[in-house]
């Protein structure tokens, strides 16, 4: 456990108060005193953790941010900033203490999390004991009234009091000056407990980053500690001279520097981190750093440790004085050798890797880290420098993609171009292409989906194919348990579906009957308007087409990061409009039920489904291409699904064996919404998240048309402020990182741009929107015109079909549609006065192609009929 004190220091720029009260190892600056940037918490920490009290004006989700980003370890926040700030924005509550209102217990919300609590007022034993969750969770409290008495007195309770260090001294009690001053080690002190005869504390001596060594043990008394902190050093009790404090290196001269005082979870062994004198160890042993060696004559005392430290001790020896004519020396004064060596050194530990050759890769890594180290050293950086940059970056709430710059990314023609990575720390920003001004290829960048490798997805989805055409049910069961979490007995639930699975709400059966009723109506009036069309090309022959349903066909209903009931509707009602035989439907079971999801039941059951295979992902698709023991072999597969079921649909279409087809490659959701000056922000932004919150490798486009910067500031702020209270926040943040704003001049520009992507669904809220459809319009999946026509609508009730081409699919396929679902046939009946009218071309034809029997079917019957 740390120091039970947490000192208030009203500025950063009080730099002497912060270095003397860092022996606590955390300090509480007001929000208004913290101007957060980069190296903030480095700068003005002094190594202690920086917490920022922004409990006298609440903090909105983007500052929070901002600062958890730059290394603050913990925010002070009201409880009514919960809310927002953990419930909804899904920041981790370990990050922030909840200040508790007076004589209220805290939510459970709050009691649920891991936040930590600050009160005003001492609260009950027995709350104290529940609300710290038995010890566990830290229990601030705060009173500008502090007195001596009471800090101790609510530190020995188990509280962290929170001082304003203008009340706190470092000076022992004794020799203390100014008795309205609290001396911090009084507070310190009455937490430990001992169960020694002579009443001391055990005490670890360590040494400060980055090795941590520890360096002897030794024994404290109320006294030795006290006047370790008043002067800042190693003070400890001679247990042989009870009267006498040990000054560490008093006569020696190994003195030590106080950096840290903690003690340990039961509070009987107190822990000293200190900084020995330069060239001087802790152990009497003369050539010993620490006790805990066995030292030889040729050790040097400062270099501690192993590995890095040890190399961070040596380089800092050599780079004060390096022996003449060593390598070190050599790098330290020839900047362009030390430059070309960290270059070669990391060219040969890429080489390394690509080998997988792991000695190799260790051997290469030590390498680099010793040029990377010396690096360092020149620039005055030490490895515990460095490690305090991790430990900052350690505690970023959100990151950046992490893409390499333009100049370090391999490109090779087979990759699409890649724009400037997104290095934005805004949680919720599309990145904003002007046309005016971009480049050609950053416009076009724009217009790229996030890369699926097929090749990648193929290495994990081939394995699963085979093992599903192996072991069939099997297969499916084991791969459900895997990738699903669900142990199932059975694969397959055949119709009729039992009550206990379709156990739905009667406003739920009523918008899915609803919805079920729109859909089938639009897809039945796209049924071929007459049984047979026929046309008589030329006298006597008569040409005719009729559609026949396919007869099995297996429809993919997703269900990994949401349940998609409708989807169970856009396919299962047309494949019933069009007569399908045999509707199999296939859905992964839900994780936390382990049963499908019951709306899904319910559909399948309205449409007549003969069974629902309960696996998703590659397998399912694999079991519906091929059939097995309890699955219907299927002759074309429908629906989307996410890159496994994809790359699975494309593998098992291209696969003779399998003998099935497939509607399309519908992947991950996208909108590309064109909106001018007079769309309504809050309209648009509610579009463009609605297709974020999908997936992560969603995408979504704004094309503004001569919108003024106030305009696009409102977009903006709408997409912000909505998406921050979504609930899906997490994955929609992730798909803005990489969805874009373009702002375009004139309509005309905005629709080529849009034919030029392909988008899945096309939204315009623009002026007059319906005068450019259909002409404008050349590649979408599907067009929703107007304001008042959210991608919703068509998502659930409207009655057009969701499952939609993606990825630019759209400049050469549909949606599903009824005559997916239908296979067509032709026909001709040829007559006396036909053969005269077309068999003579017939036969010279077949002649020109070598084909004698295919002209001799015509002669035979000419012949006959005394035609020729
Ligand atoms: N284009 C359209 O018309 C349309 C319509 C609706 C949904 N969608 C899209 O469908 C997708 C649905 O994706 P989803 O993931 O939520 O559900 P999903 O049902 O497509 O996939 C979930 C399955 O993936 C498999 N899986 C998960 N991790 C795996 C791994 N590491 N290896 C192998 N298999 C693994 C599991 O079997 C799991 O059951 C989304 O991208 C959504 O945007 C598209
Ligand atoms: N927008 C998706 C098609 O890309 C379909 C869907 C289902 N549920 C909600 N939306």
């Amino acid at each position: 456990m740390t120091f039970p004190l947490l000192p208030l220091i009203s500025s950063p720029t009080e730099t002497e108060t912060i270095a003397k009260y860092a022996v606590t190892g955390k300090v509480l600056f007001p929000l208004g005193s913290v101007t957060p940037s980069k190296h903030f918490v480095h700068e003005y920490g002094k190594g202690a953790a920086i917490s920022v009290d922004a409990t006298a004006s609440s903090v909105n989700v983007d500052k929070a941010v901002e600062l958890l980003n730059i290394g603050i370890k913990q925010l002070f926040i009201d409880e009514a900033d919960f809310e927002l700030l953990i419930s909804v924005a899904g920041l981790p509550s370990s990050r922030f203490v909840i200040k508790c209102s007076d004589g209220a217990s805290p939510s459970p919300k709050v009691l649920e999390s891991k936040a930590s609590l600050l009160f005003s007022e001492p609260i009950s034993d027995s709350d104290f004991i529940q609300f710290s969750a038995g010890g566990n969770r830290p229990v601030y409290l705060q009173s500008s009234e502090f007195t001596e008495a009471s800090a101790v007195a609510a530190a020995k309770k188990g509280y962290i009091p929170i001082i304003n260090a203008s009340q706190l001294t470092t000076e022992s009690v004794s020799c203390n000056s100014n008795e309205s001053l609290i001396p911090i080690s009084a507070v310190f002190i009455a937490t430990l407990t001992t169960d020694r005869p002579d009443g001391l504390y055990t005490t670890l001596i360590n040494g400060p980053a980055p090795a941590y060594t520890a360096l002897g043990v030794v024994y404290s008394s109320k006294e030795s500690i006290a006047e370790s902190i008043a002067v800042g050093e190693g003070v400890y009790q001679s247990r042989k001279r009870r009267e006498e404090l040990w000054y560490k290196g008093k006569t020696s001269g190994a003195t030590q520097k106080l950096i840290r005082l903690e003690r340990d979870c039961d509070s009987d062994l107190v822990k000293f981190t200190v900084e020995q004198k330069d060239g001087t160890g802790f152990c009497h042993l003369e050539n010993n750093h620490t006790c805990f060696f066995d030292g030889d004559l040729t050790e040097s005392k400062e270099a501690t440790g192993s590995g890095l430290p040890k190399l961070d001790g040596t380089l800092i020896k050599r780079f004060e004085s390096a022996p003449e004519g060593s390598y070190t020396k050599r790098l330290f004064n020839d900047e362009s050798l030390l430059v070309a060596k960290l270059k070669e050194e990391l060219d040969e530990l890429i080489e390394a890797g690509k080998d997988k050759n792991q000695a190799e890769v260790a051997w290469e890594a030590a390498d680099l880290l010793y040029f990377v180290m010396v690096w360092c050293i020149k620039n005055g950086v030490r490895l515990s420098d460095i490690e305090r940059n991790l430990d900052i970056k350690s505690l970023k709430v959100t990151r950046r993609k992490g893409d390499a710059k333009t100049a370090y990314v391999e490109t090779s023609s087979s990759q699409p171009k890649t724009v400037e990575p997104i290095v934005t720390e805004d949680l919720y920003r599309m990145k904003i292409i002007d046309s005016k001004t971009a480049s050609a290829s950053e416009i076009e960048a724009s217009l790229t989906r996030p890369v699926q490798s097929t090749n990648d997805i193929m290495k994990l989805v081939l394995p699963i194919i085979k093992k599903v055409q192996a072991n069939g049910d099997k297969a499916l069961l084991e791969l459900t348990e895997k990738f699903d979490g669900v142990k199932l007995e059975a694969p397959v639930l055949n119709a009729p579906f039992p009550e206990e699975y379709m156990q739905i709400s009667e406003d739920m059966k009523e918008a899915i009957d609803i919805s079920i009723q729109n859909i089938e109506k639009f897809h039945t009036a796209q049924l071929p308007q007459e049984k047979v069309m026929t046309v008589e090309t030329c006298p006597g022959v008569y040409c005719s087409r009729f559609a026949k349903p396919i007869e099995n066909v297996g429809l993919y209903v997703p269900g990994g990061t949401a349940v998609l009931p409708s989807t169970a509707m856009m396919l299962g009602v047309p494949a019933k409009v069009a007569g399908c035989k045999n509707i199999v439907f296939a859905s992964p079971p839900s994780r936390s039920t382990g049963r499908l999801t019951p709306e899904v039941v319910y559909v399948a059951h309205k449409l007549g489904v003969k069974s629902i295979l309960m696996a998703g992902g590659s397998q399912a698709i694999t079991a519906m291409a091929y059939g097995t023991e309890s699955v219907l072999k299927c002759d074309k597969i429908l629906g989307p699904g996410n890159q496994f079921v994809t790359a699975a649909k494309m593998y098992v279409q291209n696969d003779t064996e399998a003998l099935c087809s497939i509607d399309m490659p519908a992947g991950p959701s996208e909108v590309l919404v064109v909106a001018d000056e007079e769309a309504d922000a809050d309209f648009v932004a509610s579009d463009l998240l609605s297709q974020a919150e999908h997936g992560v490798d969603s995408q979504v486009i704004l094309i503004g048309v001569g919108l003024t910067p106030k305009k696009l500031a409102e977009f903006e702020e709408a997409v912000k402020r909505q998406a921050c209270v979504l609930p899906r926040r997490e994955i929609v943040h992730k798909s803005l990182a990489h969805s874009y704003i373009l702002l375009v001049d004139t309509y005309e520009e905005a629709f080529e741009l849009s034919n030029k992507y392909a988008p899945e669904h096309l939204i315009l809220q623009i002026t007059d929107a319906q005068k450019y459809v259909p002409d404008y319009v050349e590649n979408a999946g599907s067009v929703f015109v107007g304001a008042l026509s959210p991608e919703s609508c068509g998502d659930y009730s409207s009655g057009t079909n969701h499952t939609l081409p993606t990825y630019g699919y759209a400049r050469q396929y549909s949606g599903v549609n009824t005559s997916t679902y239908l296979k067509f046939i032709t026909a001709q009946n040829v007559s006396e006065e036909g053969l005269k009218s077309i068999g003579k071309a017939v036969m010279t034809l077949a002649a020109v192609e070598g084909l004698e029997a295919h002209r001799n079917a015509v002669q035979v019957r000419m012949d006959k009929l005394g035609l020729l």
